[in-house]
This record gives C-alpha cells, sequence and structure tokens, in this order.
C-alpha cells in the first residue's frame, strides 16, 4: 500500500531521517516508536508532502510527490501532533473541514453523505455533545478528538497519527485506538502511527518500526521489536519486559536506577519479643502467615511472634517459641537460582526462608510454592499452611541486596534470637 524507499530528511546540515526504507501494507495499524528526536514526526511530515525530502514514497504504486494539494487530502489524513488554533470555530464546523477535499464543482455543494460522514465520525469520537461548542474552549483530550474526527471524515486510505493518545486519559485512549483499529480492519484503512508508549503500541499495532537518531533499528511485530536489549540500547534506559497477562502482547515496565548509598539493611530488637530488619530498596515478599498471602512489596520484615497482624507494614515470619536447635538446611531444587532454607527444630521444619536474587514473576512463585510445599510435606505431619514461609525476591543490584539480605535473616535467626 505504502512503499519509503531510501528516505531522506535533511534540516539544513542536519539530517533528521536517513535513507530509511519500509512498507505498511492495506489495513495494518503501523506503529513508529523511538526517543525524542529520533525522526518520527519528520517521517510522517514528509508521507505527508509537508518536509522536503530525498528518495521515494509510493502510494497504492503512485508517487505522491505527483499528488496534487486536493488528492494528497483524498488519500492521506493527518492528526497532528501540535494544534494551533488561530480561528475560533465551533466543533461541528470543524470537524466538516475535513470533507472539503471530497467536494466538487466551484460552488461546493453540501450534500446529505457529508452530513453523514461528519455525524458518523462525531459520533466514533464521542464529540457529538460538543457540536456547538466553541473549539478553543475545549480540553487538550476533546481537541484531540474533534481533529482526529476531522481526519476521518476525509475519508482517507492512510490515516497518519501523531501521538493520538496525547492528552487522553487511560479510558478514551483504549476507546479511541480500539475504535481506530477496527477502522483499519473492517475497512481496510492503513494507520501509520507515533507512539510514545510501548504499552500501548505493544497492544494495537500489527508492526513496528524502532527509529533512533534517524535510522531504523528493526522492523517487526511488538513481541519481537520489543525486546529488552533493544529497548534499553534505542532508549538508554533500563527497562523489564514481561508478557502481558491477559493478552499476547508485550508489557514494558520502566526501571529506576539504584543509588547504592541508599540501599541499607538494619534491625533492632523491639519490645523484647521480635526482631524488625529493615531493607532498602523494598523486596516483594509472598506471605505473611505461611502460604497464605498474596504478594506485596515490603521494606521491613518481622522476625518472631507479631502482636497485631491486620493492616502490618511488615512480612513477618510468624515463628515461636526457642531458637536454640534450630538448624538450616539448605536446599537447591527446582528451577530458582536462589536459596531455600529450612530451619528445624527438633527435626521437625521451623519455618522456611527462600530469597532470590532477582526479578522472579508471579508464576515462577506459584512454581516455587508448589516445590516448597512438597518439600515441607515430605518434612511434616500437620497441615502445611502452618510452616511459616518467608519468599522474597530482591530488586535492583540482585547480588548485593539478596547476600546481605541473606545472611541478616540466618544470624537474626540463628544467633541473636537465642
Ligand atoms: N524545522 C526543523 N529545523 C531544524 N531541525 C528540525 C526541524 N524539525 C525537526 N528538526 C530536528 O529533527 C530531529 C527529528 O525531529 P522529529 O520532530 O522528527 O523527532 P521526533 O522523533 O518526532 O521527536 P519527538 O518524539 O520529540 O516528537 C530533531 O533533532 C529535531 O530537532
Amino acid at each position: 500500500m505504502l512503499a519509503v524507499q531510501n528516505l531522506t530528511v535533511k534540516y539544513h546540515q542536519f539530517t533528521a531521517v536517513k535513507g530509511i526504507d519500509f512498507e505498511v501494507k492495506c489495513g495494518e495499524f503501523f506503529g513508529i516508536c523511538g526517543p525524542n528526536g529520533s525522526g518520527k514526526s519528520t517521517i510522517l511530515r514528509a508521507i505527508n508532502g509537508i518536509s522536503a525530502y530525498q528518495g521515494d514514497i509510493w502510494l497504492e504504486g503512485q508517487n505522491i510527490k505527483e499528488f496534487s494539494p486536493g488528492e494528497r487530502a483524498r488519500h492521506i489524513a493527518v492528526l497532528p501532533q501540535h494544534i494551533d488554533l488561530s480561528f475560533a470555530f465551533n466543533v461541528k464546523e470543524m470537524v466538516k473541514m475535513g470533507r472539503y477535499a471530497h467536494q466538487k464543482g466551484l460552488l461546493k455543494s453540501w450534500l446529505s453523505k457529508d452530513e453523514e460522514r461528519v455525524n458518523a465520525a462525531m459520533q466514533l469520537t464521542s464529540i457529538e455533545h460538543l457540536a456547538e461548542r466553541d473549539i478553543t474552549t475545549l480540553s487538550g483530550g476533546e481537541m484531540q478528538r474533534v481533529f482526529l474526527a476531522r481526519a476521518i471524515v476525509q475519508e482517507p486510505q492512510l490515516l497518519l497519527l501523531d501521538e493520538p493518545t496525547n492528552h487522553l486519559d487511560i479510558a478514551q485512549q483504549m476507546k479511541l485506538l480500539e475504535r481506530i483499529y477496527h477502522l483499519s480492519k473492517s475497512e481496510g484503512l492503513t494507520i501509520i502511527g507515533i507512539f510514545h508508549d510501548l504499552n500501548i503500541a505493544g497492544l494495537f499495532c500489527d508492526r513496528l518500526l524502532m527509529l533512533k537518531d534517524g535510522e531504523v533499528q528493526t522492523i517487526a511485530a511488538p513481541e519481537d521489536a520489543l525486546n529488552e536489549p533493544l529497548l534499553e540500547s534505542i532508549y538508554e534506559s533500563p527497562l523489564i519486559r514481561r508478557d502481558h497477562p491477559k493478552t499476547p502482547a508485550p508489557s514494558i515496565n520502566m526501571q529506576r536506577k539504584v543509588n547504592k548509598e541508599t540501599m541499607k539493611i538494619t534491625r533492632k530488637l523491639a519490645k523484647g519479643q521480635h526482631w524488625e530488619i529493615e531493607c532498602y530498596p523494598p523486596m516483594k515478599f509472598l506471605g505473611n502467615q505461611g502460604l497464605r498471602n498474596p504478594f506485596e512489596w515490603k521494606s521491613k520484615i518481622l522476625i518472631g511472634k507479631p502482636t497485631d497482624q491486620q493492616a502490618s507494614p511488615y512480612v513477618m515470619l510468624n515463628i515461636d517459641g526457642d531458637f536454640e536447635s534450630i538448624k538450616w538446611y539448605e536446599n537447591r531444587e527446582g528451577p530458582f537460582s536462589g536459596e531455600i532454607k529450612i530451619a528445624k527444630k527438633h527435626d521437625d521444619v521451623q519455618c522456611v526462608i527462600v530469597l532470590f536474587d532477582g526479578i522472579i514473576v508471579e508464576t515462577d512463585y506459584l512454581k516455587l510454592f508448589q516445590i516448597i510445599s512438597c518439600m515441607i510435606a515430605k518434612h511434616i505431619k500437620r497441615p502445611i499452611v502452618d510452616v511459616p514461609v518467608l519468599i522474597g525476591a530482591t530488586i535492583q543490584e540482585p547480588r548485593i541486596n539478596f547476600k546481605k539480605i541473606s545472611s541478616w535473616l540466618e544470624t537474626a535467626l540463628e544467633i541473636e534470637l537465642k
């Protein structure tokens, strides 16, 4: 449908887009992602005929350089990133302007077909109730939807979206993109969209072009394009990729850099009954009471007999009685890099501590849960849920954090609580 060949765009001495090639199929939802200034909008401007370029851009086999402005408007519509308003129109008038390229003759007449298109686009973008409003009084999100409606009434073959979800709240983003996606699949509208939100791009786009410094890094389906090493090299920022829990799409998480100076682990004996261990940054824990509780981020571990378990800031290792005869056993069962430590007292399992060096996902916890349950079951006759289990995963600078916390826990249980 669209073929971009050896596209180069220069602004004076600066080359913003460097000889790139790509093709977009009819009805495809094609995303362009990349850092600020990587050349995304420049590519759209070239396709829309606003920026001068070298190379060739073909739309349905026709070189777009040969399009007249009217032809271009009938084939390509744009939702721009910045909307400057010099004149005040009401919303409906603004949307109607999108039909201009379709009106024929010197005295352009407004037909019922034009009215239908405008109404349908206003419905699609949920702006019917704003029809009479002066556009200068709209919020950023409302304005975005008005300009999208204007682009849709153009009935283009190709719709160019420059950050379409800019200014929109989460619900409006999803609504808008579902509608646009539907247009691409039901009516064969081809869409090229620029996205900063990689998760949104991964959810909706059929393929992604990843751009850096005006050069294509990859063009692939989201599951291949959004891979950790590539993203880290493009954005020069740590990112973690997981799978979306319910949809076959990648889910990208931003990762904060940890300042080692702010990592600390302290402990103190509180009320002579239990030990509090504080670790920063927090760890992800499973369980306050045996194997029953869900996952949570905690920075405080309480070892001993807690008094109030409701709304506790601690993750608790609920240990009763004397610790004198506790013995630690290390176990490396299962596909995990962490250690499973079993504390036994008089040959009965007293508690289980599992610490991971690194991030694990909740499904790993569940696998681990099964392994631990089996292990405990081999050693005890009472219900497994009675055995306190502390499962934690350290994040960021994992080795240091893991070793520290692991040794603190051991020391606290073996020596200090005797
Ligand atoms: N008219 C211009 N004159 C000079 N340089 C320009 C012009 N327009 C864009 N540039 C430069 O070209 C580069 C690419 O700009 P472009 O707007 O295409 O980036 P982008 O990837 O869309 O960025 P953003 O994500 O910030 O919108 C940037 O370095 C920008 O400063």
